[in-house]
């Protein structure tokens, strides 16, 4: 078992670079066994989820070499359909073998996947998109499977804007008969970029970033070459941590119009923050006023930056309110930052939150942004706080130990 332990620190300061985003890489990498041959992909984090997702491609017969942020995935070598248990359960992003296998092979097989527990997080907007396109789905013993003989474009309308459905639709759609039409989309950045790589290896699609997207099916998707887009979700994370205390920290390879709702809140609060054309630097006296906020899909603020954020408003001025709209259960992170001392209050999808002085305490990191707050609130604690549970901070933060030490953090990891 692992432990991180952080200390308590006077000033940020200095530059750090942001990795691949995760959850653009995920859906990116899954997607690459559409197309036939080898594609390259640059930017790729080196996570947990990633170092898994490269274990179930090679368990379906790929070929793959990962070194230096760059995964070279050959998929003329394909010879299983379906993903174990023990894989599949390790991740959320698992889910996304329904979409890419129905495409290049008509079907595909999975346990359900595992990811953040942050609420039920049900497939069934995926399953209706499937559905439409004319596949047959088959839950059994916690085993998804998806048939077709052919796919045939099909109007899906989406009751709510699944990052996850749209992405799996999409790549289910790519090779189908017709025109397919995904309505109320996820508008994500993450989306785009996945449109991206399916659009240089032939596929069709317009309108990713919209709420309507268009998909024209291809013949044959081949292989390329693509380059992952930065993480928002990382970069903001730097952010809070930088908002925090007192700080100057210039956050490089950032893309700054993914992180305007995250700037909006900083500036509220009375951080200043300069925006560059691939960067952004922080300014902070640590000194912040009280804002509410809600979480929303984008570019709304992301319930992925909540926990992040609600650290931050710790130590605010006055009482602040979150509301948590997307997912029902994302509050692990609540009971946590109280045993360092926080004063938070629950009802319901609301949070009132209160300037608290923080100590130093044992604590778990719940989920994964959850580990991320606890980071960020260890930064103003009172002596050390211990984060137990840390794989789950491993599963998104690349190197995340030597880029908070760079800027001036005292953290360590713990093994035992
Ligand atoms: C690997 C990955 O990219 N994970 C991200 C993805 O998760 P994920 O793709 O799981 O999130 P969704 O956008 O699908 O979920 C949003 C809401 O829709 C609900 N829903 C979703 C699908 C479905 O079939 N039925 C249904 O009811 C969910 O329970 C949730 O309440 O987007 C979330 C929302 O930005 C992020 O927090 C996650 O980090
Ligand atoms: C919830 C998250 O991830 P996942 O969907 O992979 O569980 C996240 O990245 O914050």
């Amino acid at each position: 078992m692992s432990f991180l332990i952080v200390d308590r620190v006077n000033r940020l300061e200095g530059r750090l670079s942001i990795s691949g985003a995760k959850n653009a890489a995920l859906p990116i990498v899954m997607a690459a066994l559409i197309g036939e041959g080898e594609s390259i992909l640059e930017n790729i984090p080196n996570l947990r989820d990633i170092n898994n997702l490269i274990k179930i491609l090679n368990s379906l017969g790929a070929k793959t070499e990962y070194s230096n942020n760059r995964l070279k995935i050959n998929t003329d070598t394909i010879n299983r359909l379906d993903i174990p248990y023990d894989l599949a359960r390790k991740m959320r992003a698992s889910y996304y073998v329904l979409g890419a296998l129905l495409a290049r092979c008509g079907q595909a097989a999975t346990s359900l996947p595992g990811g953040c527990e942050i609420g039920s997080r049900p497939i069934d907007l995926h399953l209706k998109g499937f559905k439409a396109l004319g596949a047959k789905v088959n839950i059994e013993h916690g085993v998804v499977e998806v048939k077709a003989d052919k796919l045939i474009g099909a109007k899906i309308y989406l009751d709510y804007p699944s990052v996850g459905a749209t992405s799996n639709i999409m790549m289910a759609a790519v090779k189908a008969e017709g025109q397919t039409i995904i309505e109320n989309a996820a508008r994500e950045p993450e989306i785009i970029d996945l449109a991206n790589y399916l659009n240089v290896m032939g596929a069709k699609i317009k309108g990713a970033g919209t709420d309507i997207i268009k998909i024209e099916g291809a013949d044959k998707l081949e292989g390329r070459e693509y380059t992952i887009i930065p993480d928002r979700i990382e970069a903001g994370t730097y952010m809070m941590a930088a908002a925090i205390i007192e700080s100057d920290l210039y956050i490089d390879n950032v893309l700054v119009e993914h992180v305007k709702p995250l700037i909006a809140k900083l500036r509220e609060m009375g951080v200043i923050v300069k925006e560059d054309v691939n960067s952004v630097r922080i300014i902070s006296e640590g000194k912040l006023k009280a804002v509410d906020m809600k979480t929303l899909p984008y570019p709304g603020f992301p319930t992925d930056m909540q926990a992040q954020f609600m650290a931050l408003l710790t130590q605010a001025e006055g009482a602040s309110m979150v509301i948590e709209t997307v997912f029902e259960n994302r509050f692990g992170h609540v009971d946590e930052l109280k045993r360092m001392g926080a004063d938070i209050k629950i009802d319901g999808r609301s949070a009132i939150v209160k300037k608290s002085n923080l100590t130093g305490a044992k604590v778990k990191a719940t989920d994964l942004r959850a580990g991320a707050a606890l980071i960020i609130a260890g930064l103003v604690a009172e002596g050390e706080t211990e984060i137990g549970d840390i794989y789950h901070i491993e599963r998104g933060y690349e190197n995340i130990l030597g880029k908070l030490s760079s800027i001036g953090v005292n953290i360590r990891k713990v093994d035992c």
